[in-house]
Formats: structure tokens, C-alpha cells, sequence
């Protein structure tokens, strides 16, 4: 998938500026920002449902126009596309959703089940999904992005409304699926923590423009160039002592107790203004 200058205008708005972006096959993209900072209508465009006023956008190497986009669309797993029935048991939405994307009766009850082991829902495939916990109800969506097998899923803050426990097991599911396979993920959120095991790339987003994007590894490193060691010592008195050697030396020790910056504190470095 390839966005190039992508930009959206509402009125005198600009919600996206000139967003250029790359996913590479099987890869995890985190699509990351504050409340109104773009990330939704940048997945609208990405997923041919909003169009941009300025710049293209690619999927499986064709451009998405509006002839284009309805065939396109059906090779792409979305979560949010629509509520789930709820007086429906998990499996008969799914099946459901089978018969719209036109799967046969046998492939669907075969990826039903292979989706939710997927997600870790089997044990409640019969159950209706008004009785399941919000939790639940999001790993419900997820298995449905992933029902008709696609290559490119879009997911809208998948951990939305979820305590950190459940949020992480979702986020887990997900680490799975990139794991088992080839799976190219684009996931939208603003929620950070766990994030950084899942995401191989990032785009933050701050009133519609890019503020950072690459390999989260490397922005992170590149927002802080100098290098941190840690020295592990069981006791206290022998840290201090390696630093007052180092220090006695001439070496420049700064901060004895710092740790290694993450994901988390280069967001909230570029988003907030805060640096550590
Ligand atoms: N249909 C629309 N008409 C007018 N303005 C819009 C429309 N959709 C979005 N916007 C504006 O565009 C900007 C970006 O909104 P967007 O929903 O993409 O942000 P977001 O990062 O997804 O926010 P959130 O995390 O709250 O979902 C906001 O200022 C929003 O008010």
C-alpha cells in the first residue's frame, strides 16, 4: 500500500496534509496521534471510502479511484466496517459477513473456526455477541476483518474502551497473526502501551501533518542520538561506585538511573512538547 501527497480539506479544515506513506507486505503500521489529528480520514482515504482533494493513494499496487475502489475494497479487512448483530452468536455473524463477501457455506464455516482461534474467541462462538464483554465483542470485529482471508486489514483503535489487560491480550492476537503470517496490518489508536511490540513502522500525526515516520526503532533512536548503557549490578553501592570511577576518569555520567527511551516517550516528546 502507497500514499502519496494525500491530503483532505473539509471546508477551510485540513484535516491530512501532504501524507506520504509506504507498508510493505506483512508489515504493521501504527497510525498514531491525539484526539482529531487526522487518523481516521487518513483510513478513509487509504481504504477508498473518503476522497482525497489532493493525492493518490495505491492498494495491491493499483490505483484506488472510484471505479477501482468497490473491487479493491473487497481484498481489505476493515474492523470498524459495521455493528455487529447483537442477538447473533459470534459464529452467525461471522457467517453472515461470509455470505456478503460471497465465501462459499463450507469455506466460511472452515475460516470461522480457523478466525477464531485466530483471536482466541472460540470457546464463545455460540455465544450472542449482546452477552459478550466489550473486550470480546472487539476480538468479535477483528475475527470478521480477518474472515474472508485478506492480505491488508485496517483496524480502528482495536484496544478502544478496554481495560490494559484485555487490551494487551488483543494487541497479543494481533503480534500472533503478524507472526503466523503475511498479513499486512494498518492500525489506527492513540492508545501507546504495548504498542511497541506489535508496530514495525509508525506515522504520528499532529493536526494533520506527519510529525515522525520510519521504523520505530530507528525514530526512536533518532530522536536521541546518544547512547545509553546500562550497567546491571545487584547492589546499589556498586553502581554508585562505577559511576564515581567513571566520573573520577573524566567520563561525563549525566543521569546514573536513566532508562532507555520508548515508543511512549517519543510521542509524547513530539505531541506534547515534553522531553525527557
Ligand atoms: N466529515 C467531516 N467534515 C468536517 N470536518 C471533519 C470531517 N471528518 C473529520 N473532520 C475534521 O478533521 C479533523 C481530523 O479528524 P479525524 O476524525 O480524522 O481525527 P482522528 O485522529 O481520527 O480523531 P479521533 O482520535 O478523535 O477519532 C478534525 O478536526 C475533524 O473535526
Amino acid at each position: 500500500m502507497r500514499a502519496t501527497g494525500l491530503t483532505k480539506v473539509f471546508d477551510d479544515r485540513v484535516a491530512v496534509a501532504d501524507l506520504d506513506l509506504v507498508v510493505g507486505k506483512g508489515r504493521v503500521l501504527g497510525v498514531l496521534g491525539p484526539n482529531g489529528s487526522g487518523k481516521s480520514t487518513t483510513v478513509r482515504m487509504l481504504t477508498g471510502l473518503l476522497r482525497p482533494t489532493s493525492g493518490s493513494v495505491e492498494l495491491f499496487g493499483e490505483p484506488v479511484t472510484p471505479e477501482s475502489a468497490p473491487r479493491l475494497r473487497a481484498r481489505i479487512g476493515v474492523q470498524t466496517e459495521a455493528n455487529l448483530y447483537h442477538r447473533l452468536t459470534v459464529a452467525e455473524n461471522l457467517r453472515t459477513w461470509g455470505a456478503l463477501h460471497g465465501l462459499s457455506r463450507s469455506a466460511t464455516e472452515r475460516r470461522v473456526s480457523e478466525v477464531l482461534e485466530v483471536v482466541g474467541l472460540s470457546d464463545r462462538r455460540d455465544s450472542p455477541v449482546g452477552a459478550l464483554s466489550k473486550g470480546l465483542r472487539q476480538k468479535a470485529k477483528i475475527a470478521r476483518a480477518l474472515l474472508s482471508d485478506p492480505e491488508l486489514i485496517f483496524l480502528d483503535e482495536p484496544t478502544a474502551g478496554l481495560d490494559p489487560e484485555a487490551a494487551l491480550d488483543v494487541l497479543g492476537h494481533l503480534a500472533k497473526l503478524r507472526a503466523d503470517g503475511d498479513t499486512t496490518i494498518v492500525l489506527c489508536t492513540h492508545q501507546l502501551h504495548g504498542l511497541e511490540d506489535l508496530c514495525d513502522d509508525v506515522v504520528m500525526l499532529d493536526r494533520g501533518r506527519v510529525v515522525a515516520a520510519g521504523e520505530v526503532t530507528e525514530l526512536v533512536a533518532a530522536h536521541w542520538p546518544d547512547r545509553e548503557y546500562v550497567i546491571r549490578v545487584s547492589e546499589r553501592e556498586v553502581a554508585e561506585q562505577v559511576v564515581a570511577g567513571l566520573r573520577a576518569a573524566g567520563v561525563t555520567v549525566p543521569d546514573a538511573e536513566s532508562t532507555a527511551p520508548s515508543l511512549h516517550d517519543l510521542y509524547f516528546a513530539l505531541l506534547s512538547g515534553e522531553e525527557s
